[in-house]
């Protein structure tokens, strides 16, 4: 099978009322993987149904390769477009035995392809033995991983995946979704995945579009997103972060935790985006805080802490093991660069900053 990237340009696409995705333009290169992040309703499956062929944009473009999928006037039929589909729930026909399941709808030629039905399992992490059985005789981590089977019988240049691990237990979700990586990159696929979840969508993917409202609000490598987005709603949307008051001046920024190394220089009024696991806590001296709450997670904790100066109530992340109890004294720095955004017009600090009253 031969990568082939995709290419989508100013793309809008309605059910009749408003747009639901207005003007989106995207690509992702050959064989890349891509996790398109966002909340309930803001278009994320639209996308993928566009792409698919399942609905008819408005306007714009979807190249996949060289291959025009969609314009003004060119609208190719999902079944010619050498998309796999992948949807939440692995829509397996329960009448059919794996096999079934796997051949199901292939052409012909397709099937003589994808007759070796053996490999595919072991591709997609599931043993051979599993051919037989029917779909209420497997977990659900097995009936996706057939359901991913079933999409690369077709060798599709691009593999859509709508939530697919999202019904799955922790444990499960990590191993599934490990094998599927694996297999896609195995086979080369280009790979778009839908997810709301945030760890998800930054383990997965070397590129992560965050969509707000119909739109990317960012594109950007992992890191990028994480580390500096473009604006404090993405920030949130990625993890809980802290937004605090603060005057900057070039790369420094005066705010309540002192003087702040700044990523980017910045002058005036800003707030200063301060993620949990940026605070470190060390023996009392300089700035204190209490620890107000402790929640153990194992690896890491939680803890909620008031600048004993200022009352600030700050959150930190910090190892699980040996993590400071309530009532405990701490001190705390900032040691890495910190992110600030212009002050006005900001959007309302969200997750733990909820909680922050100077923010
Ligand atoms: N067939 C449809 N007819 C009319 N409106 C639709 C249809 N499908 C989706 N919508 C609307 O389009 C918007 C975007 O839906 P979409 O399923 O793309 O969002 P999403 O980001 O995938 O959401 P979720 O994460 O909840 O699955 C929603 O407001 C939804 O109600």
């Amino acid at each position: 099978m031969t990568s082939a990237g995709i290419t989508i340009s100013d793309l809008t696409v309605g059910y009749g009322g408003p747009p639901v995705l207005d003007g989106v333009s995207l690509q992702v290169r050959p064989g890349g993987t891509l996790a398109v992040l966002g909340p309930s309703g803001s278009g994320k499956t639209t996308l993928l149904r566009a792409l698919a062929g399942f609905v008819r944009p408005a306007t714009g473009r979807i190249e996949i390769g060289d291959k025009l999928l969609t314009d003004g006037q060119v609208l190719v039929a999902p079944e010619r477009r050498g998309v796999g589909y992948v949807r939440q729930d692995g829509a397996l026909f329960p009448h059919l035995d794996v096999t079934g399941n796997i051949l199901f709808g292939l052409t012909r030629s397709e099937r003589r392809r994808a007759t070796q039905v053996g490999p595919l399992l072991e591709l997609v992490g599931l043993s051979p033995d599993l051919a037989k059985r029917r779909p209420d005789e497997l977990s659900g981590g097995q009936q996706q991983r057939v359901a991913l089977a079933r999409a690369l019988a077709r060798e599709p240049a691009v593999v859509l995946l709508d939530e697919p691990f999202s019904s799955l237990d922790t444990a499960l979700r990590a191993a599934t979704r490990e094998a599927t990586l694996t297999a896609l990159r195995e086979r080369g696929a280009t790979t778009v995945l839908v997810t709301h979840d945030q760890a998800e969508a930054l383990s997965f993917a070397d590129q992560v579009a965050v969509m707000l409202n119909g739109r990317f609000a960012q594109i950007g490598s992992p890191e990028e997103v994480y580390d500096a987005p473009v604006t404090a709603e993405v920030g949130a949307f990625l993890g809980d972060i802290m937004l605090l008051p603060g005057c900057a001046d070039g790369r420094i920024v005066d705010c309540v935790l002192g003087k702040l190394d700044l990523a980017e220089p910045s002058t005036g009024e800003v707030l200063v985006m301060v993620r949990p696991e940026q605070l470190t806590l060390g023996t009392p001296s300089g700035l204190t805080a209490r620890v107000v709450s402790a929640a153990y997670h194992g690896p890491d904790a939680m803890l909620r802490l008031d600048l004993t100066d200022t009352a600030t109530r700050l959150v930190a992340r910090v190892p699980g093991h040996n993590a400071p109890h309530p009532g405990d004294l701490v001190g705390i720095a900032v040691p890495g660069p910190v992110r600030s955004f212009p002050k006005p017009g900001l959007l309302r600090p969200q997750h733990a900053a909820d909680e922050n009253p100077q923010a």
